[in-house]
């Protein structure tokens, strides 16, 4: 049966690495027997300027209904001001939380093409291949009480509440070992377990849910120290699984080390693998209109669509290919260029990742 895609473009870039993405998929539809069909839709701060919501009950709904959904960014400077309730970033977690997209994968995978454009030096990063396993629904982001209050003294005073239940940290330990059964078979789990007593949980149940995997692993780690190893000796980790928080950090932390935060994708799913998925990068305002964005965490997100939630392996194998190929040809975006590498903007990478896939 014919699937369905949301496409959700959003704010600064988004629209631009979206539309590049876009031209994939309809290369994949028209040339490839993908049997898929996709509409878009407005999300964040483009979706405030038409509707006065990030996120309207029709998106939402369509979401919902979809079979998958691909988003580029939300947010930017010009929303900023605006009351959190109804910021661009909004639409997000409300997406995250509505559709129980607990599960987010992002890979930090370094093509050996950028082992020049990583931040650390090549034999730190050569063949890295790690995945973080963020918590995605719940943790600080999620609990409740927060807000801002008045104390007695009238001093003003935000709080929020760092909460994990034994269930959430027991769905996630499950992503991560099973992913973990796929690859190397180790899996650090990252806390604050010396400080927080929500991680204290969260380190209880990982040890008992890894007794369910005994080929896996398992080790814990606090998140300073893991921030530092990360940059220390980043190929130490094969499987990294933690909360909603720490897991946002991380990412971005680790996207570094592949060159740029413009080559990670992600994935949120459910727990029927249904999914979101989305660079892990914003809506990098400095450079939106510019034509100067990398592309390929999104087209990248395409490939993790097709392979998660469609079950398309080869489809999937052939747009990583592609990215291998254009990198192989010297093409880099600005956030990748280093010397003696051709530089392109947004949509001549787009051409030649579709010239690739042909
Ligand atoms: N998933 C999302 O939609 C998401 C994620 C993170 C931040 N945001 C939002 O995006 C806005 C900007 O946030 P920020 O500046 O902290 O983070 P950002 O990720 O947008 O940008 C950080 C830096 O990385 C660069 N960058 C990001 N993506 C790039 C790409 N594809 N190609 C080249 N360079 C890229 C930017 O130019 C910038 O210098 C904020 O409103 C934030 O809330 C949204
Ligand atoms: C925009 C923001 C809500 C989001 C997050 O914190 O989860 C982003 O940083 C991400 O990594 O997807
Ligand atoms: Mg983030």
């Amino acid at each position: 049966m014919t699937k369905k895609v949301l496409v959700l473009p959003g704010d600064g870039i988004g629209p631009e690495i979206v539309g590049q993405a876009t031209r994939v998929l309809d290369a994949l539809i028209e040339n490839h027997g993908l049997d898929v069909t996709y509409e878009s839709a407005l999300v964040g701060g483009s979706s405030y300027d038409a509707h006065e919501t990030p996120l309207t009950d029709e998106v939402l709904a369509q979401a919902k209904d979809a079979d998958a959904i691909l988003l580029g960014a939300v947010g930017g400077p010009k929303w900023e001001q605006y009351d959190i309730s109804v910021r661009p970033e909004k639409a997000l977690l409300k997406l995250r939380s509505e559709l129980e997209l607990f599960g987010n994968l992002r890979p930090a995978i370094l093509y050996k093409q950028l082992a020049d454009a990583s931040s650390l030096k090549p034999e730190l990063v050569s063949d890295l291949d790690v995945l973080i396993v963020r918590e995605l629904t719940g943790g600080i982001y999620f609990g409740q009480p927060r807000g801002i209050r008045t104390l007695e003294n009238g001093e003003r005073q935000g709080y929020n509440t760092y909460v994990y239940s034994e269930s959430e940290v027991e769905r996630i330990a499950h992503v991560a070992f099973k992913a973990a059964m796929l690859r190397d078979k180790r899996v650090c789990s990252v806390d604050k377990a010396n400080v927080l007593e929500a991680t204290e949980l969260w380190r209880e149940v990982m040890d008992r849910v890894s007794k369910e995997y005994p080929e896996v692993e398992l080790t814990h780690m606090y998140v300073d120290n893991a921030a530092m190893q990360l940059v220390r000796a980043p190929k130490q980790f094969d499987v990294m699984v933690t909360g909603n928080m720490f897991g946002d950090i991380l990412s971005d932390c680790a996207a570094m080390l592949t060159g740029s935060i413009g080559m990670l994708p992600s994935a949120s799913l459910d727990a029927n693998g249904k999914g979101m998925y989305e660079p892990i990068h914003g809506s990098a305002p400095d450079i939106a209109g510019q034509n100067k964005a990398n592309p390929l965490a999104t087209i990248l997100s395409v490939s993790m669509l097709l392979r998660h939630s469609f079950g398309e392996a080869e489809l999937a194998d052939k747009i990583d290919q592609a990215v291998s190929t254009v990198l192989d040809q010297g093409l880099r975006t600005a956030d990748i260029h280093t010397d003696g590498d051709k530089l392109v903007s947004t949509t001549e990478m787009g051409d030649a990742v579709l010239a690739a896939l042909a």
